[in-house]
């Protein structure tokens, strides 16, 4: 194999060599021994100014632990705490206003309104599937989930066609409430799109004929902007409201058209905008053969070759990337709509090494900048095409930045991007970078944090898991939490989010860049999501993520009933939340007593998900699961859910609210129950009945050991355990 030629004696991984020699830079004119130069020299002059951010968390760390510990048993003095996390430099100073100048940023982040999905990088099939999720079937969503009641009479009834079973009183509920939300977002001038028999274009409208041949137009004509088929028969036609496109597809042969009055066979919706391609928190990449997998799947998706091939319903299936969607506008021009969602890419944060290159002193090179060089690399591919499968338009790379601590961390991030642009000879700016504001310093700092990456910001976001997680580990010595359901309702969150959206709009980046609100982790409850989620645009957030295609489709109706930008200049010059809201640290109150059996039932309920999670985790390198919880509701469990679940173990068995035996006890009967689960799984390797099993102690080590895990991250201890259970394999 041809090694690279680097100056300063630094090893990279054979695999990784290999893949970057024959696989990525052929596509590049970028010549091997220049790349591997010049990534030796960017990793020597950028790692050690890594490391020391991570000392200053550490030592920061120290601080707020020692001062928790100096007053323990005092009450809490908001005021003094408050100036002692401004003289360790915790909370620094806000500057002057200013307005972000971000440029070249597509529709999809500056200027529409909708779902974020996101998607680990390393299942293609899921990927592939997230790429493609800009359009979704609103029956399909609507008859798959709970949306509609699963319970009573329209869950029986169940007819065989073909090889599916199909329920066609349920099929009618599907069927009546598409419509209705046609009636509610694209009203006719009279009647409702229930009673209509035919649909027609004519000049520039869409004309609804009625049974007894009335016919009307849309209350807002402008709303139908093309057509496919012809005019007086279509096969399709395009509605658009507050920016977002609905296709009513006709079909009178097709399995819903034929029994359709008005032969509506199904109803596109445009859902999930982009997609956040994960490289981080929901995948177990902990190696360079994992690293290697992960940045080959982007790679497949930026090129739009990705491919993956499974079986489903006893079918052979390939899917593959979307094209785009042509329709013809009522000028008769071509009507270009994009066929995926826009990819960005989270990558890693600063926090952990990885094996893909050592340099000259051994050490492992930070994974966060090996991330920014390898995924903008691959990235900047799709930069070089303006037909067929495209991602950015406008000569953008979007890479999520997750976990920085306040804005010298962003600031390095920046420093990062620009040293990748000049490596690759990007233009400036080309590199785009989202703020997760999952920190607590980041949070506090916002506005600081967001003048860092003034030039580059698209996006802050609100990632709540991480944040509460993290919320815990900074006050870990203050006292006890109160249970995870309670800390939700604590007036620190309410400001977190208000605070983000806030400071969001005082820089300016309506137009330029994303408010995004955090995760819906309950893939499986989507009435329920479609009842709460609706909060996020009416908060002022132009995005909020979503686990899945379907409940992006879902979750897409809430942005045709809320109009974000118009939201977000009511809510511009209302006061900024409280910073001492945040700063309220949600432990219990010392007039709050809870009973022995709420105890139990909340260590249950953390070590139920905790191992659900981790057993996949670490014995089959499973970033993200569905883990049912004690009430048996299935559970989106990633690294930031476990963050929380195993830092408010430790934090309890810290201040004595239990002992180490009844967590063993919960342990053991907990293993037992999670063991059942996953009986079915082929290759599974119980918990309960193996003292020596790799998923348990490494789950035992993220609770026992819980406290002193740098910033109460999780990654350190599975990524041990994970390369342990690889060996063993
Ligand atoms: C705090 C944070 O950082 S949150 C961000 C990290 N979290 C995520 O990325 C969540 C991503 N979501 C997921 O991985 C999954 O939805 C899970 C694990 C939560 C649930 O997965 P499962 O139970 O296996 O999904 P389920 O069986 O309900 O659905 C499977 C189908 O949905 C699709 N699907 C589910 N989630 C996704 C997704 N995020 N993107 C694309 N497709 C998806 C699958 O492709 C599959 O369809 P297919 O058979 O046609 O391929
Ligand atoms: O990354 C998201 C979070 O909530 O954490
Ligand atoms: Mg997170």
């Amino acid at each position: 194999m041809n090694m690279p030629q680097t100056k300063n004696n630094s090893v990279i991984h054979p695999g990784f060599c290999h893949f970057i020699n024959e696989e990525v830079l052929p596509l590049h004119a970028i010549e091997p021994t220049k790349f591997w130069r010049d990534l030796e020299q960017l990793v020597a002059d950028l790692s050690p100014i890594n490391r020391q951010l991570l000392a200053t968390r550490d030592a920061l760390q120290q601080q707020i632990d020692q001062w928790h510990l100096a007053r323990k048993g005092q009450a809490m003095d908001i005021k003094a705490y408050e100036a002692f996390l401004r003289d360790i430099g915790y909370l620094v100073e806000e500057g002057e206003d200013f307005t972000i100048t971000t440029a070249n940023v597509d529709a999809e982040i500056a200027h529409l309104a909708g779902p974020q999905l996101v998607v680990p990088v390393k299942n293609a099939r899921f990927a592939l599937n997230a790429a493609n999720a800009r359009w979704g079937s609103l029956y399909d969503a609507f008859y798959g989930t709970d949306v509609i009641s699963k319970t009573g009479e329209l869950a029986t009834s169940v007819l065989v066609e073909g090889n599916r079973a199909y329920n066609p009183a349920r099929g009618d509920a599907v069927i009546a409430k598409a419509k209705e939300f046609l009636d509610e977002v694209f009203p006719l001038e009279s009647g409702s799109h229930k009673d209509v028999t035919s649909y027609v274009v004519y000049y520039h409208h869409l004309l609804a004929f009625f049974k007894d041949s009335h016919q009307a137009g849309l209350k807002q004509p402008s709303q139908l902007v093309a057509v496919n088929g012809q005019r007086s028969e279509p096969e399709a036609v395009l509605l658009r409201n507050n920016g977002l496109h609905v296709e009513i597809q006709f079909d009178r042969n097709g399995k819903n058209g034929s029994k359709d009055l008005a032969n509506i066979n199904d109803i596109l919706i445009e859902s999930a905008l982009s997609t956040i391609i994960d490289c981080e928190d929901s995948v177990a990449a902990v190696d360079a053969e994992d690293k290697i997998e992960v940045y080959r799947n982007w790679l497949g998706l930026m090129q739009g070759t990705l491919e993956a091939s499974f079986d489903k319903d006893g079918q052979q299936q390939t899917r593959r990337m979307n094209p785009d969607r042509l329709f013809t506008d009522l000028d008769n021009q071509e009507y270009r709509l994009h066929g995926r969602s826009l990819l960005l890419v989270r990558n890693v944060g600063h926090l952990m090494e990885c094996d893909l290159m050592q340099d000259e002193l051994g050490n492992f090179v930070p994974e966060g900048i090996m991330d920014a060089v390898v995924t903008v690399l691959i990235g900047a591919l799709d930069l070089q095409r303006n037909r067929g499968i495209r991602n950015s338009r406008t000569g953008s790379i979007y890479v999520v930045k997750p976990k920085m601590h306040g804005p010298e961390e962003v600031a390095f991030s920046c420093e990062l991007f620009a040293r990748v642009e000049q490596m690759l000879n990007l233009p400036e700016n080309t590199i785009k970078i989202g703020i997760m504001d999952e920190e607590r310093r980041t949070t506090l700092n916002l506005k600081e944090c967001i003048r860092q990456a003034k030039s580059r910001v698209f996006f802050i976001n609100t990632g709540f898991l991480d944040r509460t997680g993290d919320e815990i580990h900074t006050s870990m010595q203050a006292g006890p939490f109160l249970p995870k359901d309670q800390i939700k309702n604590q007036p620190w969150i309410q400001a977190y989010e208000n605070r983000n959206v806030d400071i969001g709009l005082q820089c300016g980046l309506p137009g330029k860049a994303q408010i995004g609100k955090g995760m819906w982790a309950m893939p499986d409850e989507m009435a329920a999501m479609m009842t709460a989620k609706i909060a996020h645009p009416k908060a002022g957030a132009n995005t909020a993520w979503v686990p899945s295609p379907t409940a992006a489709t879902l979750h897409a109706l809430h942005y045709h009933q809320v109009d974000v930008f118009e939201v977000q200049q009511r809510i511009k010059s209302r006061p900024q939340a409280s910073l001492t809201d945040l700063l309220t640290i949600p432990t219990i109150p010392d007039n709050l007593t809870l009973s022995s059996q709420v105890i139990e039932r909340e260590i249950e309920n953390n070590v139920q998900g905790l191992l659900g999670y981790v057993v996949r985790w670490v014995e089959a390198g499973v970033g993200c699961s569905k883990v049912p919880d004690i009430n048996n509701v299935g559970l989106m469990e990633d690294r930031a859910t476990l963050r929380i679940s195993s830092q408010h173990l430790a934090n309890w068995l810290l201040h004595g609210m239990c002992s180490k035996e009844q967590i063993d006890e919960v342990m053991q009967r907990m293993a037992r129950v999670v063991d059942e689960q996953n009986k079915a799984t082929e290759g599974y390797r119980p918990m309960s009945q193996h003292a020596k099993s790799l998923a348990f102690k490494a789950a035992q080590d993220l609770i026992f050991k819980g406290v002193i895990q740098a910033n109460g991250y999780t990654e350190p201890l599975l990524h041990a355990y994970r390369v342990k259970a690889k060996a063993a394999n």
